[in-house]
């Protein structure tokens, strides 16, 4: 054998084991104790693998597997209770979408070797989610209930389901053994009262109404369980000494007459279109209903038909849970890769086993960025939850960690853009990292050339979407400077382009080479310069030159900019290539008028130190602050001979006294107004 198969199978046998612990896990938490730590979808979708890897690789398939067994070995304090016929599991369709009516007529007319004129009756049933449970009737009298535990033993709640009161503890012309069968459920208005008492005295809350049903029945105390207010509708038998009907829905009606409560939204069709339309119907109509249902039932109608088909392991040959579409699944992480938007976001994205989800299949999902990565603790291989409802993008909500193989590994963001090779950077307190080749970048491409072409950026009119999109795909516009490039030549010839259109465009282009810097500023995309900030970097810059050349510091003294801006124009200009795209839009023609700016100008505080105390009365510390910074000033923590002004207010403390000491000059609010706005300095 290749060693590489070798491996595979290795694998591919620890995962089938893992699955089969994981399950086991969960049937105990959600039959033994009442308290399921994953949805139910969650279980089915593991369930479900687990079968598929036991058919295609038998030889691993563990005898004990969870797929050979109904529900969790009884380990409560009731009486135990062996049954006369064993209570089985449904098998549920594995393709929830229509096609699963479909497979499953097409499964009981194969093994019943049907001609296609044969016709078969199905009765359609609602699928109660709460727990099974065997009602044993002598001579009439309800002697016995027992749930269903393994199928085989189960557990004796005879005194706590007497408590239900919609089911008949006598019933009169009943053969002399008489097993009915159906569920124990709570009502949806039941649980939600139970879980808010259970709120108000601090105790534990249950999942679900299943969950609650269960643990209201399985109590040792039947007074408990008579507060529960538990529900029981009856579709099915156990012993029956001698069988009044020859059908299940000939059952149900008898049922019904003999005061059992039997749901009436069931109905008896033969074609797996109607099937189907039963599975839709239910599925408009299942939230109005009192009660949860986790989907429909399908049963061959015929008794006689029944036994012919027989059973399979745990499930009968002839019913079918058909589900609908989970909203929520599990599966592995194939790998991580990263996308460059169109802004040069670098987004993380799990490409995932493809898995059937809220209604279509899903092969990848976006990690949105290195904080969500690592909060959900994601590595390559992982078993992960994917949930989508509805039209909803579909989201990983969290890893199993149980499921996680030995080889799984960390993803690690790339420091430089996978597209182009840019320094890919994240500032501190962002959660997002940005590709810094804005202007050259083939992701950012298209937008760059939008948002250049803009009204309000160079103003260029007859550039769209399609056109750029068709500019980039042609090699006629690499770099926006290539806009300038463009001839009424080249031009024509492109899709919806004539002569005219072409001629109108290059004028439009050349137009637009006389700006200004703040509209060469804004069409560049630096990011997060918007408009405005392009109008304060333009005026307080005057020029190019000294804003490509500024610091970190000097560029946060711009109005409005803080650090993270600051960060993000400094590490644009310090991607060689952005410089390579402005110098060649200015070797192209574009031009622009440029001044001295804001910055040099002698500003009232130029020079000052400041020191704050006390409580002032408009301003609050920070706002002075602001202001004595903006003004040029600087504000220091403590005094000292270098302290220009100490600013006081109310109730200062002992800087005002060494501020005394040392002879520094003291003022108050008002004069800090009159220094700032008269550009006169105190005398002192
Ligand atoms: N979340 C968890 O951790 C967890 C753990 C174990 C099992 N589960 C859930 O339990 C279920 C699997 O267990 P299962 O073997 O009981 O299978 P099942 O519940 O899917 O199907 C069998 C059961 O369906 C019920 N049923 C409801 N309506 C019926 C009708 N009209 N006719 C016949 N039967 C009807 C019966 O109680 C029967 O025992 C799955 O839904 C699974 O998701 C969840
Ligand atoms: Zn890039």
């Amino acid at each position: 054998m290749e060693e590489q198969d070798k491996k595979k199978l290795e694998a591919v046998k620890l995962r089938m084991e893992k699955l089969a612990e994981e399950l086991e896990k969960h049937n105990k938490a959600y039959y033994i104790d009442n308290a399921p730590t994953v949805s139910d979808e969650i279980y089915d979708s593991l369930f479900q693998e687990l079968a598929r890897l036991e058919k295609e690789y038998p030889q691993f398939k563990s005898p004990v597997s969870p797929t050979e067994r109904v529900g969790a070995t009884v380990q409560s304090e009731l009486k135990k209770v062996t049954h006369a016929v064993p209570m089985l599991s449904i098998h549920t369709e594995t393709d929830y979408t229509a096609q699963g009516a479909y497979d499953f007529d097409a499964r009981v007319r194969r093994e019943l070797e049907l001609t296609p004129d044969q016709t078969i009756d199905y009765d359609c049933e609602l699928k109660f989610d709460g727990l099974a449970i065997n009602l044993r009737y002598e001579d009439g009298v309800l002697v016995q209930a027992a749930t269903r535990g393994d199928g085989y033993t189960g557990e004796d709640v005879t005194a706590n389901v007497k408590t239900i009161k919609t089911l008949p503890l006598k019933v009169d012309g009943f053969p002399k053994i008489f097993e009915v069968r159906g569920e124990v459920i709570m009502h949806k208005e039941v649980f939600r009262k139970l879980n808010e008492e259970q709120e108000a005295v601090g105790a534990k809350l249950f999942a679900n109404p299943r969950n609650a049903a269960a643990g209201s029945l399985r109590q040792l105390d039947s007074a408990l369980t008579a507060k529960r207010n538990l529900n029981f509708y009856a579709y099915g038998y156990g012993e029956v000494s001698e069988m009044p009907a020859d059908t299940q829905s000939g059952l149900l009606d008898y049922l019904k007459s003999k005061g059992f409560p039997v749901i009436s939204n069931r109905i008896v069709v033969q074609t797996p279109e109607q099937l189907e339309a039963f599975h839709l119907e239910v599925a408009r109509i299942r939230h109005d209903l009192p009660f949860d249902i986790d989907g429909v039932v399908y049963k061959v109608n015929s008794f006689a038909r029944q036994k012919q088909l027989g059973f399979v392991s745990r499930e009968p040959r002839w019913a079918v849970a058909h589900k609908y579409p989970p909203e929520e699944v599990q599966t592995q992480v194939l790998d991580i890769t990263v996308q460059v938007g169109r802004t040069g976001k670098l987004t993380p994205v799990a490409r995932l086993k493809p898995v059937f989800v809220g209604g279509t299949t899903i092969s990848n999902v976006s990690l949105h960025n290195e904080e969500f990565l690592q909060n959900m603790g994601i590595k390559i291989g992982d078993t992960v939850v994917v949930h989508r409802a509805g039209d909803v993008i579909p989201e990983i909500v969290r890893v199993i960690p149980e499921l996680r193989p030995k080889d799984a590994r960390d993803f690690v963001m790339p420091e430089f853009c996978p597209v182009c090779g840019s320094h890919a950077y994240k500032e501190d307190g962002e959660k997002d990292r940005h590709c810094s080749g804005g202007l050259f970048c083939r992701a950012q491409r298209a937008q760059s050339i939008l948002h250049f072409v803009s009204r309000k950026a160079m103003g260029i009119d007859g550039i769209g979407e399609k056109l750029a999109e068709q500019l980039i795909e042609h090699d006629l516009v690499t770099t926006v400077a290539d806009i300038y490039r463009l001839t009424v030549d080249k031009l024509v010839g492109l899709d919806r382009m004539g002569q005219k259109s072409a001629e109108k465009l290059v004028a439009s282009i050349e137009a637009s080479k006389k700006t200004t810097l703040e509209r060469f500023l804004y069409a560049i995309s630096i990011p997060e310069v918007g408009e405005a900030t392009a109008r304060n970097l333009a005026s307080h810059f005057g020029a190019l030159k000294p804003l490509e050349e500024a610091s970190l510091e000097q560029l946060q003294e711009v109005e409005d900019i803080g650090p993270s801006g600051a960060e993000n124009i400094l590490h644009f200009f310090a991607e060689p290539a952005n410089i390579a795209v402005i110098n060649d839009l200015m070797d192209r023609g574009v031009v622009w008028e440029e001044g001295t700016g804001t910055s040099g100008q002698e500003l009232p505080l130029n020079g000052l130190t400041f020191v704050l105390t006390g409580t002032l009365p408009t301003l609050s510390r920070d706002e002075a602050s602001d202001i004595i910074r903006k003004a040029g000033g600087k504000v220091s923590g403590s005094v000292s001979k270098k302290t220009s002004y100490v600013l006081a207010g109310e109730s200062a403390g002992s800087k005002l006294a060494k501020a005394e000491a040392l002879g520094v000059n003291i003022i108050d609010e008002p004069e800090l107004f009159k220094m700032i706005n008269q550009g006169v300095k105190a005398d002192g």
